[in-house]
């Protein structure tokens, strides 16, 4: 192996670059493979009945579901596209459970025609048409009952959900999931399994999730007592930090599992309630770290004192994080990896917005155009938020398992961004 260059699960970058051009989203099996299995053999070791679904918002391609579905996991959808995904790749129709906020009755009606593991009910208005579509259907449905339990988690206001004033889910204290779960009970057509929480995402430490369980139990003792039910699920969603930078600490995956069963198992003895199965939905922490991103730097811009401006081909449109949540990335110059760091560059994209910079002040070796920069921690939430802002093709993503690439998305063609305009001539 040339030592000067980087490679991902055994394979040069130069050589993907070389063979699949860039842009180009490279995926290290493996370790997909044991985040999965993080959670997993913790659940296990613990003993304690559990699901953990894969949140296939943070990158759904049949491939990668294909992979989610040989480690066992369940799914979370949030649309019709996520779904369809989801049984192009066969998945066990039983394991999938299905979010939103909004959810169409065609959405629905898909997950009630395909007899899908659950639906997590998020307001009245999906309470009620989704009890007419049953009867309609003449069929039942499993469902949670989404919950805000009015924690603020340390993350970004973008992607923090559990606070009361949240477009998501039942609020608790106002009382709001209570007239909820009496809606649900007294129509026949629900099977209601349990409540779901999510908090945010990005959370680097287990408090936040502790205080919600604390919440919820309060709501689920209540619950015992005025309507004697007791939830046979708690689903606590996902949002475990990862590595984006070296200024990120997060914990093992482990230690959040070990946390929330040990929070959940002594709620219920000191309440008295039976322990229920606990279902988590981790997405960034399962694909984020063993995703890296491949760009060909192209022109240089030195404004000396100032700033030296490196654009890569490719930048919001292939991952919107930085202009949307200004989050941080980092980045080595793939072909150079055994260089030492000399200058301070900032990683601009191509796109006609001076907003649209990957990362501010990289500290690298001398770089050129025509070098390779590999963004490192890319794996959630880049695909899967893609855009073709400035009629920018989609990039290719390739998979490594065993010392073999595999193309499991091609790159959009030009074909493919006009497939849909019709001529107004
Ligand atoms: C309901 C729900 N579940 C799971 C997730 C996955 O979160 P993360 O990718 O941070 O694990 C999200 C996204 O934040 C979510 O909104
Ligand atoms: N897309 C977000 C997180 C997802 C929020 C989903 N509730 C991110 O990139 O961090």
């Amino acid at each position: 192996m040339p030592a000067n260059h980087l490679y991902i699960g055994g394979i040069s970058a130069s050589d993907l670059v070389h063979k699949y051009g860039t842009p180009l989203f490279v995926y290290d099996v493996n370790h997909i493979r044991e985040n999965a299995r993080s959670f997993t053999r913790t659940f296990e070791s613990l003993g304690v009945n559990y699901q953990v679904a894969y949140a296939s918002k943070a990158f759904s391609s049949i491939a990668m579901l294909q992979v989610a579905k040989q480690e066992g996991l369940s799914l979370d959808v949030v649309s019709q596209g996520e779904l369809y995904t989801a049984l192009k790749a066969h998945y066990p129709v039983d394991k999938i459970h299905m979010h939103g906020n909004n959810k169409s009755l065609e959405e629905l009606e898909m997950a009630i025609e395909n007899e899908i593991g659950c639906i997590v009910v998020d307001n009245f208005y999906e309470i009620e048409r989704l009890n007419e579509l049953l009867e309609k259907h003449q069929t039942k449905m499993k469902v949670l009952l989404r919950v805000t339990p009015g924690i603020e988690a340390h993350t970004h206001d973008y992607i923090l959900t559990g606070q009361e004033d949240s477009k998501f889910g039942f609020d608790l204290s106002s009382g709001q999931a209570d007239q909820a779960l009496e809606t649900l009970l007294n129509r026949e057509r629900f099977e209601v399994l349990g409540v779901h929480c999510h908090i945010g995402s990005q959370i680097f430490e287990t408090h936040g999730f502790i205080m919600a369980i604390r919440k919820i139990y309060e709501t689920l003792d209540h619950w015992k007592n005025r309507y004697d039910y007791e939830s046979v699920v708690i689903n606590l969603g996902g949002g475990f930090g990862i590595r984006y930078t070296n200024e990120d600490e997060p914990l093992p995956l482990n230690e959040y599992v070990v946390k929330l069963v040990k929070t959940v198992q002594s709620e219920c003895k000191t309440r008295q309630l039976n322990l229920p199965e606990i279902w988590i939905e981790p997405g960034r922490s399962i694909v984020g770290e063993a995703g890296t991103t491949l760009y060909t730097v192209g022109s240089i811009k030195n404004l000396p004192g100032v700033r030296k401006y490196v654009s890569v081909d490719g930048g919001m449109t292939d991952n919107i994080r930085p202009a949307l949540y200004q989050a941080k990335y980092d980045a080595v110059v793939a072909n150079k990896v055994n260089e030492p760091l000399v200058e301070q560059v900032s990683i601009a994209g191509k796109c006609c917005e001076s907003g649209d910079m990957l990362i501010w002040d990289l500290e690298v070796p001398k770089i050129e155009s025509g070098d390779v920069l590999a963004v490192r921690s890319t794996g959630a939430y880049g695909y899967s938020m893609a855009n073709h802002y400035n009629r920018f093709t989609k990039p290719a993503v390739v998979f490594i398992e065993d010392g073999q690439d595999h193309l499991v998305v091609k790159r959009e063609t030009y074909r493919d961004i006009v497939q849909n305009d019709l001529s107004f001539e």
